[in-house]
């Protein structure tokens, strides 16, 4: 077997590869952070395996599937910016901000560990935990969604904007029988309850239980076709239901939200 010249490759490396090296990797795994538990991680897998297929069947002399699909992938930048519009929008507005750092609690999780951020999110999630379980006991219906960015076009048409701190008594005000707001599902984004009254997508999966109406339909819905998960308590039973990228987990205990939420939120 031919020596592998390590001298040679040695002599290649330089800083700047390195640091090359190093802002890909780091721009790569900012990117999955971002993409992590949405549906555009199915989507850039799609993408991969068409990609792979290309190679395959090029290395096969299929000539003229190769060149289908070749013909397909030279549409594929335009395809990219198109399927990837929203994360790529918020790629940017996040990039943008100056106190990007210190708002994103999550990279000083990823630099100086995790314990910090876990104990810190659990406070973030108790007054909603703490909500719901007031809300169970008292078969108030309610409807929380839960996204990593707020989108104005998708909310702000049918929404009442209210932008405030996560408060266990402002979320059982709103969904209270009597509150003009407790229609609708509300909004929790960016570590504010961003707002009220939403009119959601509903879901047209005709597989799901019968008992499950508007409500459980558009926290499916919602969850079906955006990044964002939704909690559901029945008015009906006072269960809890958790929607997850349009599948749904019934009968939610309390521990078990919490550590869903401190996952996914
Ligand atoms: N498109 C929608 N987006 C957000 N919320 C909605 C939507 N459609 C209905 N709702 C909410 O769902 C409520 C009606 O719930 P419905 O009784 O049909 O649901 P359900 O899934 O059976 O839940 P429950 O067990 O609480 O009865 C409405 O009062 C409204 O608050």
């Amino acid at each position: 077997m031919k020596n592998f010249d390590f001298d040679f490759l040695l002599d290649k490396i330089t800083w700047v590869s390195i640091i090359d090296i190093l802002v890909v990797a780091i721009l790569i795994y900012y990117v999955y952070s971002l993409i992590r538990n949405t549906l555009a991680v199915n989507l850039l897998l799609g993408m991969l395996i068409i990609f792979l297929f290309y190679h395959l069947v090029k290395s096969l002399n299929m000539d003229l599937l190769s060149t289908i699909i070749n013909k397909f992938m030279s549409v594929g930048i335009m395809a990219l910016i198109i399927i990837f519009q929203p994360e790529i929008r918020r790629f940017l507005l996040h990039l943008g901000k100056n106190t990007f750092l210190q708002k994103n609690k999550a990279w000083w999780g990823y630099l100086f560990g995790s314990k910090d951020l876990e104990r810190d999110n659990l406070i973030r999630i108790k007054p909603i935990i703490d909500a719901c379980k007031s809300m169970k006991k008292t078969r108030t219906g309610a409807l929380i969604v839960f996204v990593k960015f707020y989108d104005d076009e998708l909310f702000s048409n049918s929404c009442e904007l209210i932008d405030s701190k996560i408060s266990k008594r402002l979320l059982e005000s709103i969904f209270q029988k009597y509150s003009p707001l407790h229609d609708g599902a509300v909004v929790i984004a960016e570590n504010k309850i961003k707002s009220a009254s939403c009119i959601l997508p509903l879901t047209d999966n005709d597989k799901l239980p019968p008992q499950f109406g508007l409500r459980h339909r558009a926290g499916i819905g919602v969850s079906e076709t955006t990044d964002a998960v939704a909690v559901i308590i029945s008015e009906e039973t006072g269960e809890i239901a958790y929607a997850k990228q349009g599948r749904v987990r019934m009968n939610v205990s309390f521990g078990e939200l919490e550590k869903l939420l401190n996952k996914d939120f």
